[in-house]
């Protein structure tokens, strides 16, 4: 289902409150209509020789109604600017959910940097509608209504309509620069997702960047980028001030009319100086408003495009989601049977899974091998349901994984990525990463299966050292290893390392893989691994080659056979001999 325009379903959902806040805001600008009529009188009375009593009341009456209409605006002015907070709270929440209901997938195919330039510039967009949009729109409409009313009721019609010509041509401006401004703020945005892309790369990257000698490229890149960020924002100051300036022009036109013709109309007797001078107050009142119009309109196209641009993220369906009538299954034990399943990524022609049949008893471990891009991962994510398989070809427990509840099946899997994400919080709070949180023997038993308690009691605040962004401050076999503990306390059915423990040494590697027999005692495991040395005491080893299975059987059966995985482990156990002879392992 299409989502409602933001701000109007914001509106809708607080017409109340809006209400409220126009009426104070209404008050304030009545109230400020009043000070023209008082110095109207003023004039007049000069005019007739006023008394100091009469200059006393004046200026009392214009003191008391300032401080009332300061009173009102103010009070309106927090009470609307409330509600854009709120909006922008409102906004940013389902943005994040959305954003958490997305796979990973979606997350592959986005600049970082646009997503934080959505999460913060056009949030940001979004308050300000709420705010400057709302409030400057109420304050513009019932000051130019009423000033108009006023200056025609009390006046002189004939100069009122005079003095107003001009003002169309301003809403004619607004149309004929709305296209424009839109555009360049789309682009604006654009450049600033760019070149927060650019240094978040840069950060991220910063060892290789360094260590290729690539600097001044990555200078000159970031140079062309930030070029581009001044260029765009230029152009759309342009249009901006072009407006303004034009708009500023129109008004001044208006005084001109007013002077020229509100003078002689005094000079032929029409209206009295007392008229002239609130006449003029009236104008002098309309130009902040009218001015404001522009910036106004300016927000709201702004408002707009961004509007659209959220929510088509809000209205992203995500590609893997639970079906309607999904109920939780009892108990995962871990039985894993995988009939005939084939697999294409989204668009892509080649098969990156042809045919596989696995049959994983619960409990029992199988090892994925098998060269670069041959499937590995893609079975392993399949399992976690980060892309949706064809039914019926993956079954755990006897029940179709597209028939679990995600959220059941990924709390039933400890999953090891390749990729070691840990967060910038404490040590512990990286293992304990469950809503529910763990104890502090949880913690440690965790640390201690995955092999890395002893590193984290030698950092000064043990298992309460903070991690800097991504956890730089460990090493990478390190990071592993905490990436491991993290997924050992959820105590899952199923275990799964995909490549986790690439970063270590083979030594470290078959010595956490021995610790860790413990914690996989009674579990499904699934390893996969490059290293066939650390996998080849498990239960079942599958080679896979071009997304098929070509071997299976365990590590005696492959050996005698003499194919592929007989091959590998002789020629890698023999370099890991010479590596061994050398120092290195
Ligand atoms: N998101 C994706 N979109 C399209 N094709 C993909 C995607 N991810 C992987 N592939 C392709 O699917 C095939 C299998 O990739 P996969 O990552 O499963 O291999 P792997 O055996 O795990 O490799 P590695 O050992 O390098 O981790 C490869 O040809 C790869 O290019």
């Amino acid at each position: 289902m299409k989502s409602k325009p933001l701000f109007k379903e914001h509106l809708m959902n607080h017409k109340m409150q809006y209400v409220f806040g126009a009426v104070l805001l209404s008050i304030s600008c009545l109230l400020q209509l009043v000070i023209p009529q008082l110095l109207g009188s003023f004039a007049d009375l000069v005019q007739e020789g006023i008394t100091a009593g009469q200059i006393l009341s004046i200026a009392l009456w214009i003191v008391v109604v300032g401080f009332l209409a300061a009173f009102f605006r103010s009070t309106g002015r927090i009470y609307l600017f409330r509600l854009a907070r709120l909006l922008e709270k409102h906004i940013r929440k389902r943005l994040f959910m959305k954003w958490e209901s997305l796979p990973s997938e979606y997350f592959g195919k986005q600049r970082i940097g646009d997503l934080m330039s959505h999460a913060v510039n056009d949030i940001n967009i979004m308050r300000e509608v709420g705010m400057m949009g709302v409030f400057s729109t109420i304050e513009a409409t019932v000051l130019i209504g009423v000033a108009i009313a006023a200056m025609a009721g009390t006046v002189h019609i004939g100069l009122t309509l005079l003095v107003l010509l001009p003002l169309p041509a301003l809403t004619y401006l607004a149309y004929r620069f709305r296209g424009e401004i839109e555009q360049r703020t789309t682009l604006v945005q654009e450049a600033v997702g760019q070149l927060t892309s650019r240094v978040q790369e840069f950060v991220a990257g910063i060892r290789v960047v360094k260590g290729y000698v690539q600097e001044q490229p990555e200078m000159n890149k970031f140079k062309e980028d930030n070029r581009n960020n001044l260029e765009t924002n230029c152009k759309l100051n342009k249009s901006n001030s072009f407006f303004t300036a034009i708009s500023s022009a129109i008004v001044g036109v208006s005084y001109l009319l007013s002077v020229v013709f509100g003078g002689l109309l005094v000079m032929r007797g029409s209206i009295g100086m007392g008229d002239f001078v609130a006449f003029n107050t009236y104008l002098t009142m309309l130009v902040a408003p009218v001015e404001n119009l522009g910036k106004v309109i300016n927000i709201l196209q702004r408002g707009k495009a961004v509007d659209v641009r959220l929510r088509h993220i809000l209205d992203t369906e995500p590609a893997v989601a639970d079906a309607k009538d999904v109920h939780s299954v009892e108990e995962m034990r871990g039985a894993i049977n995988v009939k005939g399943l084939t697999f294409h990524y989204p668009g892509q022609k080649r098969a990156a899974l042809d045919n596989i049949h696995l049959n994983v008893p619960e409990g029992s471990s199988l090892a994925i091998v098998g060269k670069v891009g041959s499937g590995k991962t893609t079975l392993v994510n399949l399992l976690l349901r980060l892309y949706n398989p064809p039914r019926g070809t993956i079954v755990i427990d006897g029940h179709d994984i597209m028939d679990i509840p995600l959220r059941q099946l990924r709390e039933s899997v400890g999953f090891v990525p390749q990729e070691h994400m840990l967060f910038s919080t404490t040590i512990g709070k990286n293992i304990a990463f469950h809503p529910g949180g763990y104890g502090q023997e949880h913690i440690q038993e965790a640390a201690k299966v995955a092999q890395v308690y002893d590193n984290i009691v030698e950092f000064p605040g043990k298992f309460d050292t903070s991690l800097g962004e991504r956890g730089v401050s460990l090493s990478g076999g390190q990071r592993q290893r905490v990436s491991i503990a993290r997924a050992l306390i959820k105590e899952p059915a199923i275990l799964v390392f995909d490549d986790s423990l690439s970063a270590v040494d083979a030594e470290t590697e078959e010595r956490i893989l021995e610790g860790l027999k413990k914690a996989m005692k009674g579990r499904t495991t699934i390893i996969t691994s490059h290293r066939l040395s650390a996998i080849r005491h498990a239960d079942q080893i599958v080679v896979m080659d071009q997304g098929r299975i070509v071997e299976r059987g365990d590590h005696a059966s492959l050996m005698r056979r003499g194919g592929l995985y007989a091959s590998t482990y002789n020629k890698q156990t023999m370099k890991t001999g010479m590596e061994g002879s050398l120092g290195y392992s």
